[in-house]
């Protein structure tokens, strides 16, 4: 505990949705007393409800106005707020203000944006109010268990509140607490938005290998769950957070037995809606940092496809005519050896699973560099490895082990560059399953299925590792009609992406 600074026995919640509502009964449990504050009456009266029968009924107060909840806190005054990103957190920072005075604490958990973060810290710096910007992963069930936080303030504000966050957080399994000292400024907003990233990447790779083994393969949902459930026992996809809660789904019935899964519209919404932003900032940050993280792109691009299902009615319509009501067909696969092919699906989905990792981790270097960050690469995976949408036990070991070697190493040019496929285990795991994701994807776009997040990763791969490109003609073209200058072929040994030293006068104006 940083010294001077008493425990945290009593915090504000303001907003108590989904998220709010499970972090406060989860503060109660953890011995303090908590102090609602939400729009919705109702709102805190249901986590009061629930409160009571959680046993923690007498912990949970509820307040309408800021004054009588500033007035009810101790001191410093302490508040963990759930909100909406944007606005909502500007607003309630005007409201709280007047009644904040030095040493205050706030706790962001929203997924907030972080420049916002990092906006609201300097304007709080000015009051002497301390603001932590931190990533909640884990979704309402885990916020009400224990989520995974990734906090970032300066390094005393972090001292004061992590006693309390590490009675909160998910535990690993070797029993160390998801939640640490992540980096400075918006560092924990940051990499929260980047999680998102990755876990778009991950999710769009079970949802492309669900989509072939149920019109592919022709597997039926209860089949797909059993393979998915092994997928999550053992080998690289072992304990993968969204394996697991994917063979759930597909598994689940309602009391008809009627699967539910085959309720569920495609559209995924979220970008259009606004209710989360972390997608398009994650791959924004991505292209504004020169980061090729194709897995995530396009498993975002998958998204915005998916989001307007008029449009995509419209299109086939268009195509086929109104009369025919097939949809754009996925042919049927027939591997000679069926459960071979299950294991190159397997194996395919881990590795757009690590490289949505790998790619997710090189936007966080580029943007720790460029904002000065901080970031404690070691915690940050430590973070991920429990109660976290993105838990993927393999891959979490192996870039642990990485990350570990490269913090520890006395040689400042090997750590300088954290780019995981520089390392000969990464490289070892990409090589192994390369074969099995290029026989998948191959067979995929035969049929004509849909497998974004998986074709990305192939061609990712063959990008990064190739050192002749089809751009020296893509080159070419540029200095041929914009002057744009270029590299002659074995003068370049430091291969930094600089403008080249060469025009070539292609035809005269
Ligand atoms: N759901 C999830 O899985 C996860 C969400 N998050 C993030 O956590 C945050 C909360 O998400 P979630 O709980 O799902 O969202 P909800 O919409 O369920 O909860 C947000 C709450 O904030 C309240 N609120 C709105 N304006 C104010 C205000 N001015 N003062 C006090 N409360 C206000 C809302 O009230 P009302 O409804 O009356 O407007 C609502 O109860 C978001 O930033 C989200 O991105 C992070 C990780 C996982
Ligand atoms: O942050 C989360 C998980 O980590 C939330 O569940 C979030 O709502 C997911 O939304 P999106 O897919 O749009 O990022």
């Amino acid at each position: 505990m940083a010294p001077n600074h008493p425990e945290i026995k009593k915090l504000a919640m303001i907003g108590c949705g989904a998220m709010g509502g499970g972090m406060a009964l989860l503060f109660a449990e953890k011995g303090c007393e908590v102090l609602l504050k939400d729009p919705s009456n109702e709102a805190m009266v249901k986590v009061i409800e629930q409160g009571k029968k959680d046993g923690v009924g007498n912990s949970i107060t509820k307040y309408q106005t800021y004054e009588d909840l500033c007035k009810n806190l101790g001191t410093p005054k302490v508040f963990v707020w759930s909100l909406p990103h944007g606005t909502v957190g500007d607003s309630v920072l005007e409201g709280l203000l007047p009644y904040l005075t030095m040493g205050d604490i706030i706790i962001d958990a929203a997924n907030e944006m972080w420049e916002n973060t990092e906006r609201r810290q300097g304007k709080c710096a000015t009051k002497g109010i301390r603001y932590v910007g931190m990533g909640v992963s884990g979704g309402y069930q885990a916020a009400r268990r224990g989520p995974s936080m990734c906090p970032g303030s300066d390094s005393e504000t972090l001292d004061i509140v992590l006693p309390l966050l590490q009675k909160a957080a998910a535990k690993a399994p070797d029993g160390t607490p998801c939640v640490a000292k992540i980096g400075t400024g918006g560092a924990g907003h940051y990499c929260k938005m980047i999680h998102n990233g990755i876990e778009h990447g991950m999710m769009s790779a079970v949802a492309e290998a669900w989509g072939i083994m149920t019109k592919g393969l022709g597997m039926n949902l209860d089949e797909v769950g059993d393979e998915l459930h092994r997928w999550n026992k053992t080998g690289e996809l072992q304990g993968t957070f969204l394996v697991r809660i994917g063979a759930e789904i597909c598994q689940t019935k309602d009391d008809k037995g009627q699967h539910i899964l085959d309720t569920v519209e495609d559209k995924v919404v979220q970008d259009f809606t606004g209710e989360e932003g972390t997608g398009i900032w994650s791959n924004t940050e991505a292209i504004n940092h020169h980061v090729p993280a194709p897995t995530l792109t396009v498993a975002h691009y998958l998204r915005l496809a998916s989001g307007d299902l008029h449009q995509r009615r419209t299109i086939k319509t268009t195509f086929f005519g109104a009369a025919n009501d097939s949809t754009w067909p996925p042919q049927r696969l027939s591997p000679s050896d069926k459960p071979a092919f299950l294991e190159d699906l397997r194996k395919a989905t881990y590795l757009a699973c690590l490289a949505s990792y790998a790619q997710g981790l090189n936007i966080i270097d580029k943007a720790d560099r460029g904002n000065h960050f901080n970031i404690d690469y070691v915690a940050l995976l430590q973070i991920w490895r429990a109660g976290c949408i993105i838990q993927a036990d393999y891959i979490s070991t192996l870039l642990l082990s990485l990350y570990s070697s490269l913090a520890t190493t006395k040689n400042p040019s090997s750590s300088a560059d954290k780019n995981p496929l520089y390392a000969a285990e990464i490289a070892a795991e990409v090589k192994r399953n390369y074969a099995p994701l290029k026989r998948v994807v191959a067979k995929g776009v035969e049929a004509d299925h849909v497998v974004p997040a998986l074709g990305a990763t192939l061609e990712w791969v063959k990008q990064m590792v190739s050192v002749d490109l089809p751009t020296s003609f893509y080159e070419a073209e540029l200095d041929y009609f914009g002057r744009h200058m270029y590299d002659r072929k074995g003068e370049d040994e430091a291969g930094r992406p600089e403008m080249g030293r060469f025009h070539y006068e292609w035809k005269p104006a």
